[in-house]
């Protein structure tokens, strides 16, 4: 995959004192899409999530997210698949407008307690075009072959 960095917009952002020492959010490899988030938990302290519980952890970072543009912040597959370590609200969403310290919600679906210390890798964010349209209430809805068939009306 080749990443046009010459025109990529760029993600300006704000250390927040509790996010001081931590590495800045980045792509990990040449080709990923996503910039790993850090835990901006407090230096030698342990935030433990219980299974089934979920917790808002801090990245320590204040992001101006491109106009025209939003963040997603999604798991990472192999907190998922290992630690049942999932967004709950995946992918949330962070507003270009936004300009609040940006958290993930974490919640544990997995058997056993997780343990997360500052500088662990927590979830992933991506930066994706946002799409506004307009809105127009109208009396009557297009016909398609579809019609209001959904929710599995194609078979398996
Ligand atoms: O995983 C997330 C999701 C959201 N946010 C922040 C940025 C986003 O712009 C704001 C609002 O998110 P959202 O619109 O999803 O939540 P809401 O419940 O609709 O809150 P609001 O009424 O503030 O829009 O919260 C995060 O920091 N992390
Ligand atoms: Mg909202």
């Amino acid at each position: 995959m080749t990443i046009h960095t010459d025109i990529s917009p760029t993600l300006k952002l704000i250390r927040l004192p509790h996010g001081e020492g931590l590495e800045l959010p980045a792509y990990e490899t040449k080709g990923a899409a996503g910039m790993d988030l850090r835990a901006a938990v407090e230096e030698g302290a342990t935030l433990t999530i219980a299974p089934g519980k979920r917790a808002l952890v801090p990245t320590g970072f204040i992001f101006e997210v491109p106009d025209g543009f939003e963040a997603q912040i999604r798991p990472r597959s192999g907190l998922a698949f290992k630690n049942g370590i999932t967004c709950l609200n995946s992918p949330g969403t962070v507003d270009s407008d936004y300009r609040g310290e940006v958290k993930v919600i974490l919640a544990n679906l997995g058997d056993e307690p997780f343990e997360i210390t500052r500088g662990m890798r927590i979830a992933q964010m991506v930066i994706a075009p946002v799409t506004q349209v307009r809105v127009a209430e109208i009396s009557e809805i297009s016909e398609t072959a579809r019609g209001a068939g959904g929710f599995g009306s194609t078979g398996v």
